[in-house]
């Protein structure tokens, strides 16, 4: 299998062509390419295939490294952006793709940065989905006799984010591994831990489903930014600083898309035997 290694922020990908290889993986299989020791090594495989039946350029799939297909990858959004171009598979300068949580419009920013419509967030949390039936400004769960408050929202994939003093005290692990397979989520979740910094600055640190904690997760900054300005802690547009760079995230409220810019870089090809 033929494959390009990326990153966005360090948030690492290997992408796969699937429109000019015959490619279908296992979970197995995407677990020994996402191995870091015995295979390539990445947070997310991503496949980019032609799209079935839409108006859409193309489509993209994206598997967590423990070999879980999601719907949603932010930073992925913009590595398959970049990897479009880069492979002269389109010279369009915005891109509509298909994946699992809907189609994402994807933009190419004259600074080389890419814009992604990540879509309208949701609130609801059989759509999130959590297991409760009022929808809260904050939950609350109980870890080792300890409460834990958290927002939580859906950007196509579930996220609870933890407002926290110093994120880099945060025991994001620890905390992460216990909420992500927590009763309350029946779809596991991402976890993000959130230092506000003031209203248009926060730092990030996001421990991912089927992924541990990651230097950048891009639909957690969205997700972070979101609560942040349903807890009226944050103005409309927010920097956000993530421990493998920056992200700048946009919404204006409920019923809008958020938008986030950002990079999207090719490492090296490579080709591996399944
Ligand atoms: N790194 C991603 C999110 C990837 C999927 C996530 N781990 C999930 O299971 O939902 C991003 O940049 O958004």
């Amino acid at each position: 299998m033929e494959f390009t290694k990326m990153h966005g922020l360090g948030n690492d990908f290997v992408v796969v062509d699937a429109i000019r290889q015959q490619i279908s993986l296992t979970p197995e299989q995407i677990r020994f390419v996402a191995n870091r020791h015995f295979g390539v090594g990445c947070d997310q495989l991503l496949l980019v295939e032609n799209t079935l039946h839409s108006d859409a350029d193309f489509r993209y799939r994206i598997f967590n490294a423990d070999g879980s297909e999601v719907a949603q990858c932010g930073n992925g959004a913009r590595c398959f952006a970049r990897f479009i171009r880069d492979k002269k598979l389109s010279y369009k300068d915005t891109i509509l793709v298909d994946t699992h949580a809907g189609q994402l419009l994807l933009t190419f920013d004259n600074d080389g940065l890419i814009t992604v419509n990540m879509g309208i967030p949701l609130h609801e949390p059989t759509l999130i989905p959590l297991k409760t039936e009022q929808e809260e400004k904050l939950y609350t769960v109980m870890l080792n006799n300890v409460e834990k408050a958290f927002g939580a929202v859906s950007l196509g994939n579930p996220h609870a984010v933890l407002q926290v003093a110093d994120v880099e005290l945060a025991v994001v692990d620890e905390v992460g591994e216990a909420l992500e397979s927590h009763a309350f989520f029946p779809e596991r979740v991402n976890i993000g831990f959130m230092q506000v910094i003031d209203r248009n600055k926060i730092k990030l640190r996001v421990f991912e489903r089927g992924a541990g904690e990651t230097l950048a997760c891009g639909s957690g900054a969205c997700a972070a930014v979101v609560i942040g300005i349903e807890q009226q802690l944050l103005a409309n547009d927010v920097l956000v600083e993530l421990p493998g760079g920056q992200l700048k995230i946009s919404w204006q409220g409920r019923g809008n898309p958020v938008f986030m810019t950002g990079p999207a870089v090719s490492v090296f090809e490579g080709s591996i035997e399944l």
